[in-house]
């Protein structure tokens, strides 16, 4: 198995597949790093020789494991899922997602691929969360919610049933949201109020 990247995140999704298989590979722009007691085995560029796509891009920052992926051969095959975490049997978890410790996911819920599901945080019944989503620690998202692509919702913010977010949004840390957010909304306090636009890189360039 192979993890990409070697920062904070990618110390805790190596934990979490360490649960189940500690035969892994690291591999990262930075060739010196080390990620606990791995060192890096090579670049990018030098991890698609190996041909596989039993790797997971360990990379918090939504915009940049997005286009990391998209630089793969393959996409992303693998998932880690924390032993702790509690996923209905009627939840769908995409590839290449992260479900960390303490995560409750709820019937129906859809997770799409890419995405990063945080320590403690609760995704309710029906909800539907697109690829490259951050759902950040203890955050609680009720049911019937939608979260568009790359959306970063922060630490601790709660979002009530039924809302609707939009793609490459930001919900500031403790918000509370009680109304639909447009795509590219930086939305923060409680009510949450939109505080400006903000487009990932990539897009601002297209
Ligand atoms: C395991 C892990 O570590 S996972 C990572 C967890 N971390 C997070 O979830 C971080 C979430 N990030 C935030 O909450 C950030 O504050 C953001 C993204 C909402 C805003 O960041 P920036 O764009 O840098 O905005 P900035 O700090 O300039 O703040 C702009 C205004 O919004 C206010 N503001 C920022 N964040 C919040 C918040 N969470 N709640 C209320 N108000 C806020 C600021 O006080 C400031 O107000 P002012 O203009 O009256 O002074």
């Amino acid at each position: 198995m192979h993890i990409i990247g070697a920062g904070g995140h990618a110390k805790v999704v190596l934990e979490i597949l360490e649960q189940s298989d500690p035969i892994l590979t690291i591999w990262d722009d930075n060739t010196e790093a080390y990620l606990v007691h791995h060192k890096v085995k090579g670049n990018i560029n030098h991890f698609k020789e190996t041909g596989s796509d039993k790797v997971i891009v360990a990379i918090g920052d939504n915009n940049l494991r997005k286009k990391i992926v998209g630089e793969l051969d393959f996409p992303p095959a693998i998932t880690a899922i924390h032993a702790s975490s509690s996923i209905s049997l009627s939840a769908h978890i995409g590839k290449g997602t992260v479900v960390m410790s303490n995560v409750s996911v709820n019937a129906n819920a859809l997770i799409g691929n890419n995405v990063i599901i945080n320590t403690s945080a609760s995704v309710d019944h029906d909800c539907n969360i697109s690829d490259f989503v951050h759902i950040a620690p203890q955050v609680g998202v009720a049911g019937n919610v939608t979260v568009g692509e790359g959306t970063h919702i922060g630490i601790g913010a709660c979002i009530i049933q039924g809302i609707s977010i939009g793609k490459w949004a930001t919900i500031g840390a403790g918000s509370v949201i009680i109304r639909d957010v447009p795509d590219y909304a930086v939305v923060v306090g409680n009510p949450g109020r939109i505080i400006k636009y903000k487009k990932p890189i990539e897009e601002i360039y297209d």
